[in-house]
């Protein structure tokens, strides 16, 4: 049982929303949410997971505090970390989530001499998320509405900095969070590939790397001046529902320019990381485009490294798109082949140096 004494006063609770929304990172700010109500509940451990239109997770994060004694005096450590995994979610709580889901409402079970209490997170009318605890007591109708009121103006602000990092033709997060974020999500890759779970075990299910590509619709200009501005912004709408569906829930997809996009999959190898591509090429050639047939789009990729510099990476890909372009267009090439072959020169700098 991980209870402790609340830090639920008024003071408390206005400085934790003054530093929840200083944050510009919609990441930071989940983050934040637990970081803000674990001490005001004096709960040790907290649980946030967001869920897609079908209710799949999509990011899942765990909050956990630790009191420890250093050099004589105690201070509070705390850590997020995140799973992506939907597998490491107990039956039970998945029962909850579905109850929650079904009710609208915060609901709770007993879990051994605990309880576990879950309350939904709104955005638009529907659940996007929720928040997990575990305590040895039910909530009390003052910290009800603290827990209401905190997850209220998350939910508000969330939207407004969400909306600050989308495009708003597709829909898909932009360029800008895409650079403003590069370092976390580096960080991030990093931690999966290297790190146990929380427990200090492997990782069961891990991919094996992580690759970027920088995918590009060709000859777009003549797309716009053949059939008009509004009729190229549809092509844009399509290709992007097109690209959602040929890629995974869990893989990543930024608008990074006009017609230019950007993925970051996980994939075991090489070769399913080609084959991820490979398919979201074939899957726009093979559609037909209201009024304009067919459309193709070129693709390079490399490895997302995580000891290369992000930026060199995306430069990397965007080297090899360049040679697709040329060879031709409609068709995905990768970096390091055309390192291999010499047809591009590897550059000198960009690795980050660990140690
Ligand atoms: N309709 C529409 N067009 C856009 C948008 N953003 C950029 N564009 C246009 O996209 C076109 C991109 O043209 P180019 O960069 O020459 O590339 P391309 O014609 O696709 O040629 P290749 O990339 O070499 O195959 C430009 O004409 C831009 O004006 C947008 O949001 N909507």
């Amino acid at each position: 049982m991980t209870t402790q004494r609340s830090d639920s006063g008024l003071p408390s609770i206005l400085k934790k929303l003054g530093e929840m929304t200083a944050i510009r990172d919609t990441s930071m700010v989940e983050q934040s949410l637990l970081r803000t109500l674990g001490p005001l509940l004096g709960i040790l451990e907290t649980g946030f997971y967001r869920v897609n239109d079908n209710n799949h997770i999509i990011r899942a994060l765990y909050h956990a505090r630790k009191v420890v004694e250093d050099h004589g005096s105690k201070r509070v450590v705390d850590n997020v970390e995140e799973v992506t995994n939907e597998r490491q979610v107990s039956p039970e709580l998945r029962n909850l989530f579905d109850s929650v889901r079904l009710l609208r409402k915060s609901c709770c079970r007993k879990l051994g001499m605990d309880l576990l209490i879950c309350y939904p997170i709104f955005g638009e009318n529907q659940v996007l998320g929720y928040f997990v605890f575990q305590r040895d007591r039910e909530v009390t109708p003052v910290e009800d509405a603290i827990v209401q009121g905190v997850l209220e103006v998350f939910t508000n602000y969330f939207a407004l900095l969400d909306s600050s990092q989308r495009d708003q033709l597709t829909g898909l997060l932009n360029r800008y969070s895409l650079e403003a974020n590069l370092d976390r999500l580096w960080n991030l890759l990093s931690a999966k590939l290297h790190t146990g779970d929380k427990n200090g075990n492997a990782r069961v299910n891990c991919p094996e790397s992580y690759w970027l590509c920088v995918l590009d619709v060709d000859h777009f200009k003549k797309i716009n001046d053949s059939f008009g501005h509004m009729i190229g912004d549809e092509v844009l709408i399509m290709v992007t529902r097109l690209l959602q569906s040929a890629l995974r829930q869990s893989d990543l997809l930024y608008r990074y320019g006009g017609e230019e996009f950007v993925a970051i999959i996980a994939a075991n190898d090489f070769d399913s990381a080609k084959e991820a591509f490979e398919r979201t090429r074939a899957s726009i050639e093979a559609f037909h485009f209201p009024q304009v047939g067919r459309v193709t789009i070129s693709g390079g990729f490399s490895n997302a490294d995580p000891n290369v510099l992000p930026q060199e990476v995306i430069h990397r890909a965007d080297s090899a798109l360049y040679a697709a372009k040329d060879a031709g267009r409609n068709r995905i090439f990768d970096y390091d082949s055309l390192i291999k072959q010499g047809i591009l020169k590897a550059a000198a700098t960009g690795t980050i140096d660990l140690f």
